[in-house]
């Protein structure tokens, strides 16, 4: 079983016993929910950066990358860097994510929040609206492309934008509908966790013209994004080399500064 399989049978499990405890009417009555989200694909399209910091604990390629650093800290510090939106993952068993550091986050700032979470079920749609995200995560690798369709429209029904991962041509040729506003092209193989950046660059001429691209995973150096951007991309999810120091927000200030110089 490989990675993600792994992830989706625990998660199947999780939303199974969620769905007992607390039905997905009650996500309604939060306050957030009836909210308009703010819009990453907009923010990308004018920002200088193009960077979405990630605030991530810990990873199945790495089990300690950041433990102590708080979030709502963390997210107000990536805003005043220059980030243009910031990434949660929520994701407990494997990150040492919460649904709690989503709604901190979302608290400490003004700028588009996506959730990263392996969303199989409408219910995780419902979830994240609830809990202050403006844009979810799809990943084609896990989904059919029916469930790609339903769960794009429900999100978008629900005021948020969908962010469409995919690894590879054939995962992008099978998921991409109309409707979505950006493609993420993630580095990382999840059978070796090995990271290339050179995926992003064979797979961007197939990602429609006017959607959004974004590279995701392993980067690390101003340079690999003046190269991305050569070949069209706008937003750059960057976890590891922010979280992997006592001042997530301090590094990515660094970084940005550079990349303006
Ligand atoms: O990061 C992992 O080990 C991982 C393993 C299995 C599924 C997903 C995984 N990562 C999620 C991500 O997409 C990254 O957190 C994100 O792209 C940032 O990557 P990085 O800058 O390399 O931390």
């Amino acid at each position: 079983m490989d990675i993600l399989q792994k992830i989706v049978l625990q998660k199947t499990r999780e939303i199974a016993l969620k769905k007992s405890l607390l039905p997905a009417d009650q996500f309604e009555k939060s306050p957030l929910f009836g909210k308009a989200g703010k819009s990453l694909s907009s923010a990308l399209k004018n920002s200088k950066s193009g960077i979405i910091a990630e605030f991530k604990r810990r990873s199945p390629s790495l089990p300690k990358i950041n433990q102590h650093s708080p979030v709502d800290q963390v997210a107000s510090a990536y805003e005043r860097a220059g980030a243009c939106g910031m990434s949660v993952l929520t994701n407990t068993h494997f990150f040492g994510g919460t649904l709690e550091d989503l709604l901190l986050a979302r608290a400490a700032t003004s700028f588009p929040v996506l959730r990263k979470e392996f969303i199989i079920d409408e219910y995780q749609i419902l979830e994240a609206r609830a809990h202050g995200a403006d844009v979810i995560l799809l990943i084609a690798a896990i989904l059919k492309p029916e469930q790609v369709r339903d769960f794009t429209r429900l999100a978008v029904d629900l005021g948020m934008e969908v962010l469409l991962e995919v690894h590879d041509e054939e995962e992008l040729d099978r998921a991409f509908i109309p409707g979505i506003q950006m493609v993420g092209v993630n580095n990382r193989n999840l059978k070796t966790f090995e990271v290339n950046l050179e995926t992003s660059k064979r797979i961007a001429p197939r990602i429609p013209a006017e959607v959004v691209r974004i590279s995701e995973s392993g980067i690390s150096r101003t340079d690999a994004i003046k190269e991305l951007r050569e070949h069209g991309f706008r937003g750059f999810l960057i976890g590891e080399h922010f979280m992997s120091t006592q001042e997530p927000g301090g590094r990515a200030a660094e970084f940005i500064k550079s990349l303006e110089s």
